[in-house]
C-alpha cells in the first residue's frame, strides 16, 4: 500500500515562496495530473483508520476537497466544504487561517451544534490551518471524531496535538530537505 502514493511524493518538484520550501504534488496541488489509482489507495487508507461513526465529513478549500469528495463516495457520508468565499448566509463563522506562507479567511457553513464530524485537509504543516479549525469547530459545538491531514510536513502534526489536545491521523509524514521531498514513515509501515 502507499507506494505509488510515495514515489509521486518523493519526485515532486520544490518551488519557494518566500523562505518556505514548498513541494508540489497532485494530493496537495492537483498538479500534476491525479492518477486515480492513487486518490482511491488514499481514500482506502482513511477509510481504514478513522472513526466514520460521524455525521459530515468536512473538507478544507482547496485541496480537501477531492480527498472528501473520493472518501464521500466510498462511505455514502455527505460532505460540507469549509471555503475561502464569504457567503453571508445566516449562522455563518469566519475563520482566520494562516499557513507557512500566506493568510485568508475561511467561512464554515452548515454545521450545527451536536454534529459528529471527520475533518480532512491535505497538508499539516505549521498547523496554523487546522488550530484555527479545530478551535472554532468545538466552539461551534462540535464533536471532532477524526481530524486527517494526509501528509504531514515537518512538526505540524505535533504543534496541532499540543494546541488543541484533539489527535491528528496522518497518512504520509515528509520533510523537505536540501530541496528534496523525504518520507519519514507512512500510517501502514
Ligand atoms: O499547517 P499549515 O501551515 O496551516 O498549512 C496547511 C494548509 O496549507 C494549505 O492550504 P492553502 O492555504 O495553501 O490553500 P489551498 O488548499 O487552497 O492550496 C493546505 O491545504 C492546508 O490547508
Ligand atoms: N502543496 C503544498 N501544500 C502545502 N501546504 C502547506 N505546506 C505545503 C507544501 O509545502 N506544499
Amino acid at each position: 500500500m502507499l507506494e505509488e502514493v510515495k514515489k509521486s511524493l518523493e519526485s515532486s518538484p520544490i518551488v519557494k515562496k518566500g523562505d518556505y520550501n514548498y513541494f508540489v504534488n497532485p494530493i496537495s496541488d492537483g498538479v500534476p495530473a491525479m492518477d486515480p489509482k492513487m486518490l482511491r489507495e488514499l481514500s482506502l487508507v482513511v477509510h481504514k483508520h478513522a472513526d466514520l461513526d460521524i455525521d459530515k465529513i468536512v473538507a478544507v478549500e482547496a485541496m480537501g476537497i477531492h480527498l472528501a469528495t473520493a472518501l464521500s463516495l466510498a462511505t455514502d457520508i455527505p460532505f460540507v466544504v469549509i471555503r475561502k468565499r464569504q457567503y453571508g448566509l445566516e449562522g455563518e463563522k469566519q475563520v482566520y487561517q494562516k499557513t507557512g506562507y500566506g493568510s485568508s479567511n475561511l467561512y464554515i457553513n452548515d454545521l450545527h451544534p451536536g454534529e459528529k464530524i471527520l475533518l480532512i485537509d491535505d497538508v499539516v504543516s505549521t498547523g496554523g490551518t487546522l488550530i484555527a479549525l479545530i478551535k472554532t469547530l468545538e466552539d461551534l459545538g462540535l464533536e471532532i471524531k477524526s481530524t486527517v491531514a494526509v501528509i504531514e510536513k515537518g512538526e505540524g502534526k505535533e504543534i496541532v496535538e499540543k494546541e488543541t489536545g484533539v489527535e491528528v491521523l496522518s497518512i504520509i509524514k515528509l520533510d523537505v530537505i536540501d530541496g528534496k521531498v523525504v518520507i519519514e514513515k507512512t500510517i501502514e509501515d
